[in-house]
């Protein structure tokens, strides 16, 4: 089944249109990112697939339910993780989510039980008498994820669930999904405008300016770059360029920060480039491609202006020269 079908998707606000024509198909039991840089129209999307929001036109499907025509279908079938916490700071985490539960209509028994179950389910169990204030910014996340699961929704919808929280923190919280959608079969839909963080899931879509620029699998989605980039300094860019393109046979592209070379082998390339290029090398780095290059080969433009934290496999110092 699929969990979410849109076709020709649109939301305006005045005449600027946020969403313009999305078509997306997001498979049952998957893990979803939905990324995009900052205004690509991420938020919207969410508001209108969780009834929050009105589309203009076009058509979207949640659960097997039209989100326009039938909202009240739709919302029994979904949990929301917002962008911004929602937590009552000054209630314990037991009784955030059991006030949710109730106004969902469950009785008070019920609405414990399901309290207790849901703090066991994110490891929380041995912090529900505590209060929300006293709580890190990683906890009040797992809490947030822990009610949006009040119902047992088939499919979480999460707004930028990891922004703010620290690596490690993030890391946890992907952790706790993943077990999610592993034992419980839900499916996971989250957005975020940092891409490397969706290089784990199971599915992609990247937008811009509320176009769907690309979907599929992070590897479907790299193969359209298919060579890995490498990224050399050396004591004269113009002439190494030149060497490159008589001596290997291969476009040498200026960036920022060195020459720009997409190969299919980069580690085999390195040596011979220290070795045989004549030109002194100050600086080599090799990298698989990423969703940010997947995004510059599609817009032309890239999410992030620096490749700073490409990792580096060699850095060469003068003696090379
Ligand atoms: N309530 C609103 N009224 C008018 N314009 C809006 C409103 N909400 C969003 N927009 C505009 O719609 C576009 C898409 O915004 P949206 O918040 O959906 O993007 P986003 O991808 O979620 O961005 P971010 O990553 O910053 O949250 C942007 O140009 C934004 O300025």
């Amino acid at each position: 089944m699929t969990a979410i079908r849109t076709e020709g998707l649109y939301a305006f606000y005045g005449s600027n249109p946020a969403v313009n024509g999305l078509d997306l198909a997001v498979p049952d039991g998957v893990t979803f990112g939905f990324l995009g840089p900052n205004g690509a129209g991420k938020t919207t999307t969410i508001s209108m697939l969780t009834t929050l929001l009105k589309p203009t036109a076009g058509r979207a499907e949640v659960a097997g339910f039209d989100v326009a025509t039938r909202p009240d279908e739709v919302r029994r079938r979904i949990g929301i993780v917002f962008q911004e916490s929602t937590l009552d700071v000054d209630l314990t985490a037991a009784e955030n989510l059991r006030f949710q539960a109730e106004l969902r209509g469950l009785g008070r028994r019920a609405a414990r039980r399901a309290a207790g179950e849901l703090l066991d389910l994110m490891e929380l169990s041995d912090r529900g008498r505590v209060k929300v204030r006293q709580f890190s910014a990683g906890l009040r996340r797992r809490l947030e994820v822990a009610r949006g699961l009040l119902g047992t929704p088939r499919v979480l919808f999460l707004d930028e669930p990891t922004t703010g929280l620290d690596v490690q923190t993030r890391a946890a919280v992907w952790e706790h999904l993943e077990v999610l959608r592993r034992e419980r079969g839900i499916t996971v839909f989250f957005t975020t405008h940092q891409l490397e963080e969706a290089e784990h899931c199971d599915r992609i879509a990247i937008i811009d300016h509320g176009e769907l620029i690309t979907q599929g699998t992070p590897a479907e989605l790299k193969s359209v770059i298919g060579s890995d980039l490498v990224v050399l300094r050396t004591e004269d860019d113009a002439r190494a360029a030149g060497a490159i393109t008589d001596r290997f046979g291969l476009a040498a592209e200026p960036t920022p920060d060195g020459l720009l070379l997409r190969v299919a082998d980069g580690a085999a390339l390195v040596p011979r480039l220290c070795t045989e290029l004549g030109v002194g090398v100050r600086a080599v780095s090799v990298a698989p491609p990423t969703l940010d290059d997947v995004f510059l080969h599609h817009t032309g433009t890239a999410v992030r202006e620096s490749t700073a934290d490409r990792k580096m496999l060699s850095s060469l110092g003068e003696g090379l020269r």
